[in-house]
């Protein structure tokens, strides 16, 4: 045995859309145990589909967040069974899916403070634990109206930008609060405090309601991202007395205390174990891949996010700003596309019977550019741009030519069906982050994460479309690594005598542990010559979809 520092561990979890993931590291960062629970398939009576459930209304979406609960207690009990040693675990953090809100009742903070270790966590964080039980997640897109109001409460959508990072847009936790102060004001009247996804798996874990981090903070049209405090005006337009409800916002750095004694009890943790403040999905996603200002970062969860670095917030009011999860004078931009992996698997399900090599052999049968076959799918309605819809264009169809609304009904093979979708994702994100000021040049490299970065065909295209090579990392899941790393890089900026200079966030986790990344695909020679007049055509495409919508 080794000295105790060399034994200690840090625990990492995800809870994203579909799973919770769990990830234990040792003192070199390396993984030594994981386990994950889908939703879907692991909690069936929750009968969600892609983790979450469609509301009674138009664009509602919900969980219940019992289930959540639920997931906490099975993925621990999943790492015991593999033997995983809880008690060497020194500091633990978590990423949450983003803008997802919980209403925590007066019952759920005394529940959460007296947990009784004989008794599973589901058994007494229960229903009436929260005053809604159906609670809305990132997909719904429901509070049109409360975004407006919002926005001309504090003066219209570019004083909204300059204060919070984005404009008022409908999956934002600060609109969403509001539709429940409106809608169900009682509710309202009797959440006690409000937590993020991310900040609720924190709650649980220190055994009282935990502060909001200011990256996952950034998500709710209600954080000042450069003072890094709640914005009056924006609170004030959203709902009353909401800054005791929120509590006061704190950095992703920061040691919120130990483990509650339920965990200490019932799985062995050490009590000086430390809970790390917990952020948001993109944010943690950034913070496990270690890179410098020339990466693009692609995360291919549920959703299709790209993430970037900045030193001052770049100047364009749709995507988002964010506070930077670890370079804490810097920020992140953040552009998140609902038409991802969800359309992939459903094109994937009709055109190869759900074989994701079938779908691959597809793909890689047709040559860049599909002939001039195009298509756009948003099957629900996209963020950026918002618009809904399919269209699909042959080599014939043109911007102004009369049928280019209507374009074609199908294509006429699978091969070319599968082609014109991921090329027409991969040209709608190239498109969006150039508008917010990526530049795609000679230096650029991509990091790619997340379920779907497993799949080479699809990187491919990335990389040509990109005209950039693309790389993964070793562990292809960023979030969970950035929640395991943060939980290391906290406890470490907290035991170190102060007088002693601290090493960055990069530095810290590169002294411990190697990046890993490897280079998976590198760009045709000929793709930006084949991809640029795509980019222009994918253009009217969209601003097609976008028109039918207005
Ligand atoms: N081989 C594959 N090729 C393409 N997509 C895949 C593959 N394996 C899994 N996926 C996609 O990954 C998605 C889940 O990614 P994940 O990052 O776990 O999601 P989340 O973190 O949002 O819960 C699934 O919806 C699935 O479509
Ligand atoms: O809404 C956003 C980001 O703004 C989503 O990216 C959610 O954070 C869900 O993440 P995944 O489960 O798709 O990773």
């Amino acid at each position: 045995m080794g000295p105790p520092q060399l034994q200690r561990t840090f625990l990492g979890f995800d809870l994203s859309t579909q799973k919770l993931k769990a990830i234990l590291l040792n003192s070199s960062l390396t993984v030594v145990a994981s386990a994950e629970v889908k939703f879907d398939s692991d909690l069936p009576e929750f009968r969600t589909s892609g983790g979450v459930s469609p509301g009674p209304n138009k664009h509602e979406f919900f969980v219940q967040p019992v289930m959540w609960v639920k997931a906490v207690d099975i993925v621990l009990d999943r790492l015991v069974m593999q033997e995983a040693d809880l008690s060497t675990v020194a500091a633990i953090s978590a990423a949450g899916q983003q803008h997802g809100s919980l209403y925590w009742s007066k019952h759920g903070i005394s529940a959460l403070q007296s947990l009784d270790p004989e008794k599973f966590l589901h058994a007494q964080i229960d229903d009436s634990a929260f005053v809604v039980n159906r609670t809305p997640i990132w997909m719904d897109a429901s509070t049109t109206k409360q975004c407006l109001e919002m926005e001309t409460a504090i003066g219209g959508h570019t004083q909204m930008v300059q204060l919070t990072g984005s404009k008022c847009y409908e999956r934002f936790t600060g609109p969403q609060i509001r539709k429940i102060y409106q809608q169900r004001t009682h509710a309202y009247e009797d959440a006690q405090r409000i937590s993020l996804v991310s900040s609720f798996l924190a709650s649980l874990f220190l055994g009282s309601v935990a502060p909001i981090d200011f990256s996952d903070g950034s998500g709710m049209n209600l954080l000042d991202i450069r003072e890094k405090a709640w914005s009056k005006a924006c609170l004030n337009a959203c709902a009353p007395d909401l800054d005791e409800r929120l509590g006061q916002a704190v950095s992703a750095n920061t040691v919120l205390g130990g483990v509650s004694e339920y965990f200490v009890k019932r799985f062995c943790f050490p009590a000086s174990c430390q809970v790390v403040a917990c952020t948001g999905d993109n944010p943690s996603a950034l913070a496990g891949m270690l890179v410098d200002n020339d990466w693009l970062s692609v995360s291919l969860g549920t959703s299709d996010t790209l993430m970037m670095s900045f030193e001052k917030p770049p100047n364009w009011e749709e995507g988002h700003v964010l506070c930077h999860p670890t370079q804490t004078d810097e920020f992140m931009g953040l552009l998140c596309f609902r038409n991802g992996s969800l359309v992939r698997e459903a094109m994937n399900n009709v055109e190869a019977g759900g074989d994701w090599v079938k779908f691959n052999e597809l793909l890689e049968s047709t040559p860049r550019g599909n002939f001039g076959n195009m298509a756009v799918h948003f099957n629900d309605m996209e963020i950026i741009p918002k618009a809904k819809g399919t269209l699909r264009w042959n080599k014939d169809c043109l911007p102004n030519s009369p049928d280019a609304s209507k374009g074609v009904i199908k294509f006429s093979s699978p091969q070319i069906e599968i082609r014109a979708l991921i090329e027409g994702q991969m040209l709608h994100h190239r498109a969006v982050a150039e508008d917010m000021g990526f530049q795609f040049g000679t230096n650029t490299k991509v990091l790619a994460t997340g379920g779907a970065s497993i799949n080479k065909s699809i990187l491919q295209v990335i990389a040509d479309v990109f005209n950039a090579p693309v790389h993964i990392q070793n562990e292809s899941e960023a979030a969970l690594m950035g929640a395991a790393y943060r939980a290391s890089y906290a406890l470490y900026r907290h035991e170190l005598d102060q007088t002693v200079p601290a090493l960055s966030y990069r530095d810290h986790v590169l002294s411990l542990t190697s990046n890993n990344l490897q280079l998976v695909c590198e760009p045709h020679k000929d793709s930006e010559s084949i991809y640029a007049p795509m980019l222009e055509r994918y253009k009217a495409m969209a601003h097609i979809l976008q028109s039918g919508i207005l």
